[in-house]
């Protein structure tokens, strides 16, 4: 597979050269899951605004920049070990490596060179109790998630997706240099959030997981079981969405909007529980439903988190 596209370099013309290096920075770019990462580090932005200790702008910027970078690298160096499940889902079949535009071996030199510089410059830069919680997010989603779980168990998301909690512990630690409380119920926040918004999409991609042979729940436990854990778990997320002013740190303004976003994530859990479907639970609507809960998820963690740092601006 690699190699089929390389042409010699003396060969190109010039513009052509530079028309290939874009679409090769793009690929090294798309290794780092850039879209995935805005939400990653949004909530790790979050973390370190609401702290009750302010940094410079310079550090709070590196600190930013350092999780970015170490989302990214996890994100590499996942598909790297991925790649063989990812040439067989359609969702991720173009894939750099996948695709044979990227070296395995060179994606995983990447990626580890990322992590190993983004640990070092947050520590260096900030603290290193922050880079300490860096370097196990990156840990968790590489050898927790990616190689011990997604494979083996439906319940993969569920242990595996507090890799992806963490930033706003890290954020918190970069400005702090400790962990209390607070940044703990925003861990478990994203903790709960992940698994309705996963499964969600996992509603509509599961032939893609079942041809790859990757447990996710509703290839092992059927679309029907999957509806149900997906309003459970936001059960428990929409009162945890308000923990933040049950503890007093937030204002009876954040716990308004929490809990209508909280309530309005349960009518998407419930419209999803109940859109049209077979006896297996499979949608007959497409997944209409499942894919306005997945879009919601989004955009719930986005406003609540971004609600959580209005609140700490204008109420202090
Ligand atoms: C183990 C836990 C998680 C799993 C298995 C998961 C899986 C996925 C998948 C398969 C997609 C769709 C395709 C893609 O763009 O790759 C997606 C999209 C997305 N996820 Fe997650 N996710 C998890 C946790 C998180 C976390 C913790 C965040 C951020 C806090 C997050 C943020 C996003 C965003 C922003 C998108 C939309 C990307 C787009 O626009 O396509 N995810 N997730
Ligand atoms: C700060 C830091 C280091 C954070 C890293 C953790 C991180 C990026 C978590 C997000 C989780 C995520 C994108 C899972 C995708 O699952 P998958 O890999 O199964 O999805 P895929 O099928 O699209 O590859």
């Amino acid at each position: 597979m690699s190699g089929a596209t390389i042409e010699p370099k003396g060969a190109q013309a010039p513009f052509s050269t530079s028309g290939a290096d874009l679409s090769e920075v793009r690929d090294w770019i798309a290794l780092l899951k850039p879209r995935v990462m805005s939400l990653v580090v949004f909530s790790g932005l979050v973390g370190l605004l609401v702290a009750p200790v302010s940094i410079p702008p310079a550090l709070g910027f590196a600190a930013i920049l350092c999780i970015a970078v170490a989302a990214g690298a996890a994100g590499a160096i996942n598909m790297w070990y991925d790649r063989d499940i990812d040439a067989l889902m359609r969702r991720t079949a173009r894939r750099p490596i996948p695709a044979g535009r990227i070296e395995p071996g060179a994606a995983l030199g990447f990626g580890i060179t990322l992590a190993v510089a983004s640990t070092m410059l947050m520590g260096l830069a900030t603290n290193w109790v922050a880079a300490g919680w860096l370097a196990v997010s990156i840990l968790f989603y590489v050898f927790i998630y990616t190689m011990w779980l997604k494979r083996r168990t439906s319940q993969n998301i569920v242990i595996g997706g507090a890799a992806g909690a963490f930033p706003p512990i890290i954020g918190w630690a970069a400005a702090t240099g400790d962990v209390t409380l607070v940044p703990w119920l925003l861990f478990a926040i994203i903790f709960a959030w992940t698994p309705p918004h996963f499964w969600a999409l996992s509603l509509w991609a599961h032939g893609d997981y079942a041809r790859a042979g990757v447990p996710m729940l509703p290839v092992v436990a059927g679309a029907k079981e999957t509806r149900r854990q997906i309003l459970y778990y936001t059960i428990i997320l929409a009162p945890l969405g308000l923990s933040p002013w049950f503890v007093g740190f937030s204002s009876p303004a954040y716990a308004l909007v929490a809990a209508g976003l909280g309530g309005m994530f349960l009518m998407h859990a419930v419209r999803t529980l109940r859109e049209p479907q077979d006896e297996q639970g499979r949608s007959l609507a497409n997944d209409a439903a499942a894919r306005r809960t997945f879009s919601f998820s989004l955009l719930y963690l986005f406003l609540l988190f971004g609600a959580l740092a209005v609140d700490k601006l204008v109420f202090g």
